[in-house]
């Protein structure tokens, strides 16, 4: 049984035994102990109420300041311990999941709905059924993007993609240049590194110099919900190692990224992670994304990268 149950069990105990006055003297000792039980049982109930109501408070102000939308990404960690230390993980926990909400609700289309744009199309004949396209509907490969599954994975496993030149300059060392357009919702290239899992990117992270370990790429959770890392720290992998692979050239800008990294998991059902751009993007422009880190992200440490 749950701890809240046990509660709520003991508590209507204590209800009860307030109620009831023993007559017989060998009830006295078991008795007392019965009530001590449900009291402090009562008190734990008063306890984790004032907790429920503390972290309903936290969440209100954290989604103030970082309201749940579609597209964004979670509060960092450094922004949900400054609204709560003691609830930072559980801050967490609960935008996920109300984000999650709002992205099923933002897929979900009724059979009503469907049935009315079957309607409007004016077919006299071989209508399908809005109920059963409903029942069979799937994201249609990878929903927003302009590539094929198919393609994708290809490119992914020959490394041949389209339209990129590693330039460097003296301020930011490499860095990757179009050349050609691309359009919103395209697919750029994979952030090509070995995919692991989010802790055995950690412990390697550890033990790899600052200049390799910003190579290493974690991304929140894989479409099993696992956390999961990609490993790009050298600067050539295992299945190319005669080519040195664009993902782990980019360059951050919060101001200025035309890329945004998204998980996928490939038809063989491998986890990559797949950049695409987040506007049109011109022949000779820089490609850039947002690696989502402050300098008050290194703890202190970061206060004298000023690319950050
Ligand atoms: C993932 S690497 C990007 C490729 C890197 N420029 C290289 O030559 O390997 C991240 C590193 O690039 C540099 N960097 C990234 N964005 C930058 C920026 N906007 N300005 C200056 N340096 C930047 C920082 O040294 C950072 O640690």
């Amino acid at each position: 049984m749950k701890q809240a149950d046990n509660v709520v069990r003991a508590s209507q105990l204590l209800d009860s035994l307030a109620g009831q006055t023993s007559t017989d003297p060998s009830d006295g000792e078991s008795s007392r102990a019965a009530r001590s039980i449900a009291r402090s049982a009562a008190q734990q109930k008063a306890e984790m109420t004032d907790v429920q109501t503390d972290f309903e408070a936290a969440y209100s102000r954290l989604v103030e300041q970082h309201p749940v939308t579609l597209e964004g990404g979670a509060p960092d960690k450094a922004l949900r311990a400054d609204t709560s230390p003691s609830f930072q993980r559980k801050l967490y926990e609960r935008w996920v999941k109300a984000q999650m909400k709002l992205r099923k609700q933002h897929i979900h289309y009724s059979e009503e709905k469907v049935s009315k744009w079957i309607s409007d199309r004016g077919w006299r004949s071989n209508i399908p059924s809005a109920a059963q396209f409903v029942d069979e509907w799937k994201p249609h490969g990878s929903v927003d993007t302009a590539l094929d599954a198919k393609q994708i994975r290809r490119l992914t496993r020959t490394q041949r993609w389209k339209g990129l030149i590693v330039t460097e300059d003296g301020g930011k060392g490499k860095g990757v240049i179009a050349t050609r357009r691309f359009l919103a919702g395209e697919v750029v290239w994979d952030y090509h590194g070995q995919v692991v899992t989010a802790s055995e990117g950690h412990s390697t992270h550890s033990t790899v110099s600052a200049e390799d370990g910003v190579h290493i790429f974690f991304f929140f959770e894989n479409m099993n919900g696992q956390a999961m890392c990609s490993d790009a720290h050298s600067p050539c992998c295992e299945c190319h190692p005669d080519r040195q692979t664009f993902g782990r050239l980019i360059n951050h800008s919060r101001k200025r990224c035309n890329l945004r990294p998204r998980a996928y998991t490939l038809q063989n059902g491998v986890d990559i992670i797949i950049f695409l751009a987040t506007k049109n993007i011109n022949e000779n422009e820089e490609l850039l994304f947002d690696y989502g880190v402050e300098r008050r992200s290194f703890i202190g440490k970061g206060l004298n990268l000023l690319w950050v």
